[in-house]
């Protein structure tokens, strides 16, 4: 069976890197626009009906505009922007802590941003297995590509002002980014985490990093009841792995840079009384369009790995 698929938003730093990984694969047929018809609504409204799975790669409120216009039944839609991530009657697209079955029977479903992708990974777990209670104030920080910006930042860095663009900056200080919502719902905090994003002048990488005081919790855990947790959590996926085995001083943001994967690392003092927990990731990977592929392929009944980077 052939999947009719239709991207909203192709042209753009994640649809493309979507079209790149479906290209050459038979189970599925793009639907395609021209550059004059890729933002002519109602062009636009009849592939979305046409389609089996819309993947929504567009601005929120753009994204909201294209859920207006499904009028086929038939139709089900990833999206990839933050418009539906916390709405009722959508499904959160992380398969590893939603559950595959969950993301393969609905029929919205919206893709995690990049950075919660890092954090639920490493805190979801430890939430759900009462090692970190859910009024526990977490502190998440992070360092992104600069492609996590789009087709804006991307020129920033690379465009004609790209000599003024900063190395290293951090962003977010009024405290109220638009991913602390989806973090505090889908890791089951009661009280938001202080989220410090940042971008380096690279293209693509993520690092997120979330500092756990194990001596000052409830209960003390030990670095290894954590890492059991987590790795127990991450058994059965081959896109979220737990690195026990890393001998490394440093961890450079290129990590998974290329790739649909994601690493996660539990980094604890000798005296077992501080942990350092981090996830590595590519921000257009796992962080947005190998994520997007990967629940496309379970809202089709496909292996989830088929077509990603790992
Ligand atoms: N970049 C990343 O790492 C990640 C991005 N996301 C999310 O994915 C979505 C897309 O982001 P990204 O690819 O980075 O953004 P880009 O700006 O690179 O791409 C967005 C695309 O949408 C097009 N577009 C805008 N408005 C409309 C419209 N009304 N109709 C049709 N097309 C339209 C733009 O057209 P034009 O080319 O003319 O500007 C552009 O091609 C965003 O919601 C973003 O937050 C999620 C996770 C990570
Ligand atoms: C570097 C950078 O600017 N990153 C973006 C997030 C990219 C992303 O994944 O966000 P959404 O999926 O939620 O759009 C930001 O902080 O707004």
């Amino acid at each position: 069976m052939t999947h009719a698929i239709f991207i909203d938003g192709a042209a753009g730093t994640t649809g493309l890197e979507i079209r790149e990984r479906l290209e050459g694969r038979a189970e599925f047929s793009l639907i395609l626009l021209d550059e004059a018809q890729r933002k002519d609504a109602a062009a636009r409204a009849q592939a979305i009906n046409d389609a089996d799975v819309v993947i929504l790669c567009l601005p929120d409120d753009a994204a909201r505009e294209a859920v207006s216009l499904i009028a086929s039944d038939r139709t089900r839609v990833i999206d990839a922007s933050t418009a539906h991530r916390v709405a009722p009657g959508w499904t959160y697209g992380f398969p590893e802590l939603v559950g595959r079955e969950t993301v393969a029977a609905s029929k919205r479903v919206s893709n995690p941003g990049c950075y919660p992708t890092g954090f639920l990974a490493l805190v979801g777990p430890l939430v759900r297995a009462g090692l970190i209670p859910a009024d526990w104030p977490l502190s998440v920080n992070a360092v992104s590509g600069y492609s996590g910006g789009g087709k804006g930042m991307i020129a920033d860095y690379e465009g004609e002002k790209a000599g003024s663009a900063p190395s290293w900056m951090t962003y977010g200080l009024t405290l109220a980014h638009k991913h602390v919502p989806e973090m505090t719902q889908h890791a089951g905090l009661s009280i938001a985490p202080i989220f410090a994003p940042s971008v380096a002048n690279m293209l693509r990488g993520m690092i997120v990093e979330v500092p756990l005081p194990l001596a000052a919790l409830p209960g003390r855990p030990s670095a290894k009841q954590v890492r059991d947790v987590l790795e127990a959590a991450y058994r059965d996926s081959s896109v979220v792995r737990v690195v026990g085995d890393y001998a490394q001083a440093n961890l450079p943001l290129e990590r998974k840079s290329g790739t649909d994967g994601m690493d996660l690392f539990l980094f604890a003092s000798a005296d077992g009384a501080q942990a350092r927990l981090v996830a590595a990731l590519d921000n257009l990977g796992k962080g947005a369009s190998g994520a997007a592929v990967q629940n496309l392929n379970l809202l089709c009944g496909l292996d989830e790995t088929a077509g990603l980077k790992l």
